[in-house]
């Protein structure tokens, strides 16, 4: 088996229990987006989505109109990518200055995660903060690297995947706008004008040291909402708000894994909230995973929505800048940092 890189050993407490004694009954809602045409199934599936955003931050939806013949062809390049010779991926690896491509070595919780990614932006040449420093107000621009080889590998299909997902995207965030009695177009502006949203194909390759390591350590997504598709194999588990236990998300065919990120969070003044979650591996399968990262505009100041707030419900966050928090994040991604990454609750206000 040889030794493990202890790059990539969790501390005792964050391992996985890999045979758990009592398997759980998959609890995460399952929720059915066909039936929105009605005002009342609509009025129905705002009430559950609302539910399930205050109880889990996690629901997967169904009949959401993402083509499935797309889907399943995304699944595809992602794969064709990441049977690459590990030089031609090192091609379009990303750096210092790009953000986006291929990267083997993602830190989360400065612990390594056992996979390698490949990223790319829904709208490409987006311009976002040079640096976290405040004063700062050099920008850089970001631009997606695609692999010239194999000629399988298709921009158009991840362009084409891009845009039906962030469809669903915005459709899922109207109706949690509606969920907070609010116009269902109340977050659109936040995106426009350079949107930072960005497609990952996740590949997590069959691990020997399970018990030890995790595909994803655990994490919030900081984004408004994050649109996953997983296959079949498994692993995705979320942090169950009543006891903390980590559950399994069970793969349903066709459906896509939703999760609030901390902006809609903060949007909601905690009203809904982003979930800690993270990803077990397995000695035996490679999985793969495609999530859909919903961020805003750099520009965008993010704060509780004040239509929501009142003397019996006070702001709880002072407001941030986006562009800022994303530059911060990219920048602690690339090196083990010593300090904790930057999180919502560093603009929590005091009660
Ligand atoms: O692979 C998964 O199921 C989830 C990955 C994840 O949480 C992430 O990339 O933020
Ligand atoms: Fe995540």
């Amino acid at each position: 088996m040889g030794e493990i890189d202890p790059a990539f050993i969790q501390a005792t407490d964050q391992r996985p229990k890999l045979n758990p004694t009592n398997p759980v009954a998959d609890e995460i809602p399952i929720i059915d987006l066909s039936v929105l045409s009605s005002p009342d199934e609509t009025r129905k599936v705002v009430s559950e989505m609302g539910h399930a955003c205050k109880n889990w931050g996690f629901f997967q939806v169904i009949n959401h109109g993402v083509p499935l013949e797309l889907a399943r062809k995304i699944e595809e390049v992602a794969k064709t990518f990441f049977e690459l010779p590990a030089e031609e991926k090192k091609k379009v690896k990303r750096d210092m200055v790009n953000a986006l491509g291929y990267h083997a070595g993602e830190n989360t919780k400065n612990v390594r995660d056992w996979k390698e990614v490949f990223d790319f932006l829904v709208e490409d040449e987006t311009l976002v903060p040079a640096s976290p420093e405040p004063d700062d107000k050099e920008l850089r621009k970001l631009t997606n690297q695609w692999p010239q080889y194999p000629p399988e590998f298709s921009r158009e299909v991840c362009q084409e995947y891009a845009r039906a997902v962030e469809k669903l995207a915005y459709k899922l965030l109207g109706l949690i706008a509606l969920g907070l009695d609010q116009p269902e177009n109340r977050f659109n502006d936040y995106f426009k004008d350079q949107q930072t949203s960005m497609v990952r194909f996740n590949h997590y390759p069959p691990c020997p040291f399970p018990h030890l390591a995790l595909g994803v350590g655990r994490h919030k997504d900081a984004g408004a909402l994050t649109v996953l598709a997983q296959d079949d194999v498994g692993g995705l588990e979320v942090k169950r708000k009543s006891d903390g236990e980590w559950i399994p998300v069970t793969p349903t065919p066709n459906a896509y894994i939703i999760n609030v990120g901390d902006i809609v969070q903060v949007w909601s003044n905690d009203k809904f909230e982003s979930v800690e979650h993270r990803v077990v591996v397995n000695s035996e399968k490679e999985r793969f995973s495609v999530p859909f990262f919903f961020f805003p505009a750099r520009h965008v100041m993010v704060k509780p929505l004040e239509e929501l707030l009142s003397d019996e419900n006070p702001a709880k966050y002072r407001e941030y800048n986006w562009g800022k928090f994303y530059a911060t994040r990219n920048r602690s991604d690339f090196k083990k940092q010593e300090v904790e990454n930057i999180q919502i609750h560093h603009f929590r206000l005091p009660e």
